[in-house]
């Protein structure tokens, strides 16, 4: 099966210090897989490199049917190609409901006062349920994205992210600062959003990886150290020597 976004020998060095050190790997369309490294593995350096943030030094990232670099493109031709990207802290239009925050993301090529004084359609307001639904905040809808809880306003931006439809979503650290209930809702949405296209999740917490049940890359100095089950990367002795700093 051919890759939906393929990383292949990419390197890139901040100040002489190899962040990214010949990194290859494949994610293949609708597959759901998590990357978790130790701090400074590179992972987000990883993710920068995907959307365009970082260029790299060497190497190539190819995506889609077509095979196309994504190097010559910037970022907003990435969002674009359908890579959504998910970063820590949540960005939500705390003064807009989440109904409004929705409709924002739907209509993203317009500009923001077009959007205030546009009357959504039926079709709209449908989508716009079905996402709220999806992310669990479909008694929600009415309220000020700044009433909702940390988790909450997670779910509203994934939702948001959903609503342009990517084929790959990139999800930075979902956990963090969650409740173990909204851990968990998180890690049930990430699941049900992977059903219909690739996302991948980088996450420091390994319950949260084991309820995810997908394929594991552990990324280290900037390349993959090890790939396979959240078992099989937990009993490999380099991963184990990498998490205790041996
Ligand atoms: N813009 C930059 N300038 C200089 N060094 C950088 C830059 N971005 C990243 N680095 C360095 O590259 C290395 C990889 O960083 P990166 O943030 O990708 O790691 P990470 O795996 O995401 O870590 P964490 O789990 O702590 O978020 C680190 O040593 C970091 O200090």
């Amino acid at each position: 099966m051919s890759a939906l976004l393929e990383v292949s020998g990419v390197s890139v060095s901040f100040d002489g210090f190899k962040a990214i050190n010949n990194l290859s790997f494949q994610i293949a369309e609708g597959e759901l897989r998590a990357v978790i490294g130790p701090n400074g593995a590179g992972k987000t350096t990883f993710m920068d490199i995907v959307t365009g943030k970082t260029r790299p030094d060497e190497g190539r990232v190819i995506w889609g049917d077509k095979s196309i670099s994504l190097l010559s493109m910037n970022e907003a031709q990435i969002a674009r190609e359908g890579i959504g990207r998910k970063f820590q802290k949540p960005t939500v239009f705390e003064d807009q409901s989440v109904r409004e925050n929705f409709l924002m993301a739907l209509k993203k090529d317009r500009g923001f006062l077009a959007v205030l004084f546009y009357r959504p359609s039926k079709a709209d307001l449908g989508r716009i349920d079905e996402l709220a639904e999806e992310v669990g905040l479909a008694t929600e809808l009415g309220r000020l994205a700044g009433e909702l809880s940390h988790g909450q306003k997670q779910w509203l931006e994934i939702g948001m992210l959903l609503a342009q439809e990517p084929r790959l979503l990139l999800v930075d650290e979902p956990a963090a600062g969650m409740t173990p209930e909204e851990r968990e809702h998180t890690s049930s949405l990430l699941v049900a959003a992977a059903k219909t296209r690739a996302v991948v999740v980088v996450e420091h917490d390994m319950e949260f990886v084991r309820r995810l049940g997908c394929k594991v890359t552990v990324l280290h100095e900037g390349a993959v150290l090890a790939e396979g089950s959240l078992d099989h990367v937990t009993s490999n002795a380099q991963v184990i020597d990498v998490y205790l700093g041996r």
